[in-house]
């Protein structure tokens, strides 16, 4: 048991719905190592019947990680905690390598947790994480010199709880938590860690904000930092929430790959969310993981109101008409790719295949076959058959067999429309923005909250 009292774990942990179990990320570090146990220590005494798996990713790039798995392995044995390795094996990028490994964590988590029908994940993120991570942010703006930079999403630092893949949750409970109370507590009960060297390495930026926040302002700066958080995110799910409001009430999807805007859309009085949905919108339609420019979609958003235009953003083009703004996927660069099952096609539709026979293709409808398709009420037959033409379709030789369209009886494949943005990593900042398009568009709904009861973020209850 640990000296911990019931308060600390309870504070953390009380909110969370265990019923599914738990996995927690435990690289070995003092933080997530304080993690497992305040989690064990919750669990036994509030839910002995929950199941906790802790699991350690070796990424196979220093020499000890190997064995630092199975230090890790040793101390779950000897607290009866179920433990995995897992091994992110493989060729290494030689460049982005950091990132890399994060997605490679992060899959790999995932996949540890879902063979376990787990659907949550909890990490050691700290109080002292956060503040490095929105100091780290705000220096980067600063040597941007983003001097009319409104886009302070970054700035909200990490979440709370991110959704991950659109199916897992990733829960941070010890963001409030200081690094120092958390090593206090391992030490008053003889529990170790493990100290990863480019934790120090001053090579990196992060180890040397480290240093610098141990100077005699450091403890001004920490507080600063922590209450920008706060505000950032505050203002960003605010933000979120109007966007919302505008996609649910504005916009409409009248074919697959294509949104039309009502006319209003570009005399709304709130230029930010107009201009934050658009944000959304253009990187939904282009299959893009991150936001439109936040300058080109405000200068966009500007000329839309002076009549009819046609440009191109975000892989979307924006054909702004009487009868209304139609966003749809432009024509170039759209994949052409072997089918296989449970592919992302050009990062905004995902698509499972029932016909499984080699020579098979996914391409774009195209235009010569999509021209064929009826327009349907209001929109332009040419604004569709454009939209339509970017859809995917199965293609055998030069062959056809299957039409997003749906004119195609009993299709060999399924194909779900992604909300791109945010389908790999979701913030919980971003609920409220997210389930709009997603009912608009016809993605699968968002997987329950991670939290029981009420709603931590302010998001769920709303989206
Ligand atoms: N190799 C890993 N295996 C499992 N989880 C990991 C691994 N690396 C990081 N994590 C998770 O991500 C969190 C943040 O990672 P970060 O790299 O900042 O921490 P760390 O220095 O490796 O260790 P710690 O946070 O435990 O002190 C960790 O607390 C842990 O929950």
């Amino acid at each position: 048991m640990l000296g911990t009292g019931p308060d600390l774990s309870d504070d953390l942990f009380s909110d969370f719905d265990f019923s599914n179990g738990a996995v927690a990320a435990v690289s070995g570090g003092s933080d997530s190592t304080a993690l497992l146990f305040l989690l064990k220590h919750h669990l036994d005494r509030t839910l002995p019947a929950a199941r906790l798996l802790a699991v350690t990713i070796d990424h196979d790039l220093r020499p000890n990680s190997a064995a630092e798995a199975q230090a890790m392995a040793r101390l779950c044995a000897e607290h009866g905690i179920a433990h995995r390795t897992l091994i992110w094996s493989g060729g290494k990028p030689s460049t982005g390598l950091p990132a890399a490994a994060r997605e490679a964590r992060y899959r790999l988590l995932a996949e540890a947790a879902e063979a376990e029908g787990i659907r949550l994940i909890l990490t050691g993120h700290t109080a002292d994480d956060q503040a490095e991570t929105v100091l780290m942010r705000q220096a980067r703006e600063k040597q941007a010199r983003k001097e009319d930079a409104r886009d302070g999403r970054g700035l909200a630092g990490m979440a709370p709880a991110t959704l991950y893949d659109w199916r897992v949750w990733i829960a941070r409970p010890l963001l409030g938590t200081r690094r120092a109370a958390l090593r206090e507590m391992l030490k008053r009960q003889g529990i170790g860690w493990i100290e990863d060297p480019t934790n120090v390495d001053q090579r990196f930026e992060r180890p040397r904000l480290r240093i610098s926040l141990a100077g005699s302002d450091g403890e001004a700066r920490f507080a600063q930092a922590v209450a920008k958080a706060g505000q950032a995110a505050a203002e960003r799910e605010e933000l979120g929430r109007r966007a919302a409001a505008l996609i649910g009430a504005l916009a409409s999807s009248p074919a697959p790959g294509l949104i039309r805007l009502d006319r209003a859309f570009a005399y709304c009085e709130d230029n930010e969310a107009a201009v934050y949905a658009l944000r959304i919108l253009l990187a939904t339609i282009g299959g893009v993981s991150f936001l439109a420019d936040e300058a080109r979609c405000r200068a966009l958003f500007e000329r839309l109101r002076s009549g009819a235009l046609c440009a191109t953003l975000s892989r979307t083009v924006v054909d702004a008409r009487r009868t209304g703004i139609f966003l749809h996927r432009e024509a170039r660069n759209l994949p052409a790719v072997p089918a296989e099952n449970h592919t992302l096609w050009d990062g905004r539709r995902r698509i499972t295949l029932s016909d499984r026979s080699g020579g098979l293709v996914i391409a774009p409808v195209g235009t010569p076959v999509a021209r064929r398709s009826a327009p349907e009420g209001g929109v332009p037959a040419s604004v569709l058959r454009r939209a339509l033409a970017a859809e995917p379709a199965l293609w055998r030789g030069g062959e056809r067999l299957d039409f997003a369209g749906g004119d195609a009886p009993s299709p060999p494949m399924a194909i779900v429309p992604v909300v791109s943005p945010f389908a790999r990593f979701l913030s919980c900042f971003d609920l409220q923005p997210a389930a709009a398009v997603a009912k608009l568009i016809g993605a699968p709904p968002l997987p329950p909250s991670p939290f029981r009861g009420h709603d931590r973020s302010g998001a769920w209850a709303k989206a």
